[in-house]
């Protein structure tokens, strides 16, 4: 049995029919229609111990609500679910020991107390020895690079000091699965690489299983070394990050940049996606343009000073998955990949 188990969940939720005309609404004392819908449906999947997992998918797809069953908060309507040898829902407070959760839109930090004083609030709250406190305090105020703000109301602290300090707080108790709700939302690039980073380390320390749900594709390709994607509250794929990149290699981009003398490259297979002056982006069919081929061909025939060979970002493929299929809460649906 893997150390996470979801088998078969469904999660409904029901909400009121409003109807048009006054009479209609009044009519709704006596008797109300309610719509249900599937934010999660019939779904599956397993993770390992120590595993570090990307879990992606359109707005509405249905991710915070799985991330929600799993940590307990909410009930699957069918189905279940098994977090270490428990089920959440059911021994919440041997599951709150098991769990840290950030999310990044909600604070968990009393806003009046500065970081050192909160520490010592969870420190008494989750009966954390002394060794173990002392000995995580250490280690995250110095990886999440804390000290210059330890003393501040949390009210006073900047975003990225926040996040940082959520991110500690969650971790103080060392629970043996981290989830993370857009844990990067709204920060600068130095904070976000800090937080990446830790996690990273965090995970190969202490073998802490992740699970990350964000828009931002540079945390899953940075952090994780799987992809679960569902859309419309199903399985779409799930796949390790090198499988998924694999995905991309059908083709791929050439920045060219021409001496003052120059034209467009016309090659059979390359088609221009940014025109800068001097300097052009081609997408470039694999199958009929390889490496080598283009290598050998464009200097010869073109005046170029300089060539770079790109492959497709994360986001790029994640982009092409969602917008070929026509995904997205007012669209369609996904395609099935396996
Ligand atoms: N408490 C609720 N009552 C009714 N519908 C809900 C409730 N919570 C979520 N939903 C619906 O379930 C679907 C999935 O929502 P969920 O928040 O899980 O999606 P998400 O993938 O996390 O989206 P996002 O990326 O936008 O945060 C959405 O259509 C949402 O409107």
């Amino acid at each position: 049995m893997s150390f996470i188990e979801v088998k078969h969940v469904t999660r409904e939720f029901k909400s009121f029919r409003r109807p048009d005309g006054l009479k209609n609404a009044l009519c709704t004392l006596f008797k109300r229609d309610y719509d249900r819908m599937k934010a999660v449906d019939d779904l599956s999947f397993s993770i390992e111990k120590g595993e570090l997992v990307g879990y992606i998918g359109p707005n509405g797809a249905g991710k915070s609500t799985t991330i929600k069953m799993l940590s307990g908060i909410l009930v699957p309507s069918t189905g279940s679910i098994v977090t270490g040898d428990i089920v959440p829902w059911e021994q919440r407070k041997k599951n709150a020991c098991n769990i840290g959760v950030v999310f990044g839109q909600r604070s968990q930090l009393n806003w009046d107390l500065p970081m050192e004083d909160t520490f010592e609030l969870y420190r008494r709250m989750y009966h954390i020895g002394n060794v173990a406190y002392k000995r995580n305090v250490d280690m995250f105020v110095e990886l999440l690079e804390m000290q210059s703000f330890l003393r501040k109301p949390v009210r006073q602290l900047s975003l990225g000091q926040k996040m940082r300090a959520e991110l500690a707080v969650a971790l103080l108790h060392d629970p043996s699965i981290l989830y993370l709700d857009e844990p990067t939302i709204g920060l600068d690039v130095v904070v976000k690489d800090n937080i990446r980073k830790f996690v990273r380390s965090l995970n190969k320390e202490k073998k802490t299983t992740v699970i990350l749900t964000t828009h931002d594709m540079a945390d899953i390709e940075e952090i994780c070394n799987r992809i679960i994607l569902i859309d419309h509250g199903k399985l779409m794929l799930d796949q390790t990050i090198v499988e998924f990149k694999k995905q991309g290699t059908d083709h791929y981009y050439v920045e060219v940049t021409f001496s003052s003398n120059w034209k467009p490259l016309a090659i059979p297979g390359i088609t221009m996606t940014e025109n800068q002056p001097l300097c052009h982006t081609y997408l470039v069919d694999a199958a009929m343009v390889p490496f080598n081929l283009l290598l050998n061909s464009i200097p010869d025939s073109y005046d170029v000073t300089d060539l770079t060979i790109k492959k497709p970002e994360i986001d790029e493929i994640v982009r092409r998955l969602y917008k070929n299929t026509g995904s997205g809460e007012e669209n369609g649906k996904l395609l099935h990949i396996k």
